[in-house]
């Protein structure tokens, strides 16, 4: 593979000629059943398939879920590997979602699968769990750098239960999420135009005005469509960041398939009320 391009700019251009938004395959066993695909390799590939066909020409961002895919062991993994290379064949960036976390040293070999750059699985960008410590990440820091790639760093996740690690209060008075998003500040710091080490940060959460989003890196916002947030919302929760924001919505396009062209007027309605919320900050 020939060296890339940074991924921040890569994202940045992504986003700016595609808009932000990034498309979940998160083929869940209740999803198979509503398309009338069996829970089996067969039809977890139809369904992996039928997204990237869909999307991957049009929107900036696929972010394959892979516990969805392993659940099928080695032939799981291996309709994931195809759907990964289709995608960013067609030009959709992938974000491995992956969420992976370990000490450093085992933290270099999942770096090694994902951001590898001769590895199977490949991608433009992995998840990471950075509650081993921020520093557990550095091999997958390291590695993001020498091969173009970026990382998505779980800062202030979609989910209630977060809250209890990532607003937790340090000796130095700020919260455990906060200093998170402070190291990635730190890591994109004189990047332009985007820095490559982006957080995570629910689109569920209302104000965040006390954090600071300031990242100089793109902020992947889940939690659009199933889990109750709406692209209205964004500005509210993110103010001026908006602008380096990549919403996320899995459940709430993919509930409209099988048919291709139903996904693609999902992901347009969604696309089209994002445009309209961020041109309003
Ligand atoms: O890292 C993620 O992508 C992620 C972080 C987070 O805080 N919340 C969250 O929902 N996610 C993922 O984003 C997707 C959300 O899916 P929907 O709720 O179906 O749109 C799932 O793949 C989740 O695993």
């Amino acid at each position: 593979m020939s060296a890339l391009e940074p991924f921040g700019a890569r994202l940045r251009r992504a986003m700016d000629e595609r808009g932000p938004l990034c498309v979940g395959i998160d083929p869940h066993a209740s999803l198979l059943a509503e398309w009338g695909l069996n829970d089996d390799v067969a039809g977890l590939e139809r369904f992996s398939r039928t997204v990237v066909e869909a999307m991957a020409h049009r929107v900036a961002v696929l972010k394959p879920q892979s516990a969805f895919f392993e659940r099928f062991g080695s032939r799981g993994v291996a309709v994931l590997e195809k759907a990964v290379a289709e995608a960013r064949a067609a030009g959709a960036l992938v974000v491995m979602d992956a969420k992976r976390g370990d000490i450093g040293s085992t933290m270099a070999a999942y770096a090694e699968s994902f951001l590898g750059k001769d590895a199977p699985l490949f991608s433009d960008a992995l998840t990471v769990s950075p509650y081993l410590g921020y520093g557990s990440l550095s091999p997958a820091v390291a590695l993001a750098r020498e091969n173009g790639a970026g990382l998505f760093v779980l800062a202030l996740t979609s989910n209630p239960e977060g809250h209890e690690v990532q607003r937790a209060v340090r000796t130095d008075g700020r919260t455990v999420g906060a200093t998170m998003l402070a190291h990635l500040a730190a890591e994109n710091a004189g990047e332009e135009p985007l820095g490559s080490f982006g957080a995570v940060v629910g689109a569920t959460l209302g104000d965040l005005s006390s954090y600071d989003l300031d990242i100089n890196g793109p902020l992947l916002a889940p939690g659009i469509g199933a889990q109750g947030a709406t692209p209205a919302d964004l500005p509210a929760v993110f103010g001026s960041a908006v602008r380096n924001v990549v919403p996320n919505v899995s459940r709430g396009v993919l509930r409209h398939g099988p048919e291709v062209g139903a996904l693609r007027a999902a992901a347009d309605r969604f696309a089209e009320e994002i445009r309209a919320a961020v041109a309003v900050v």
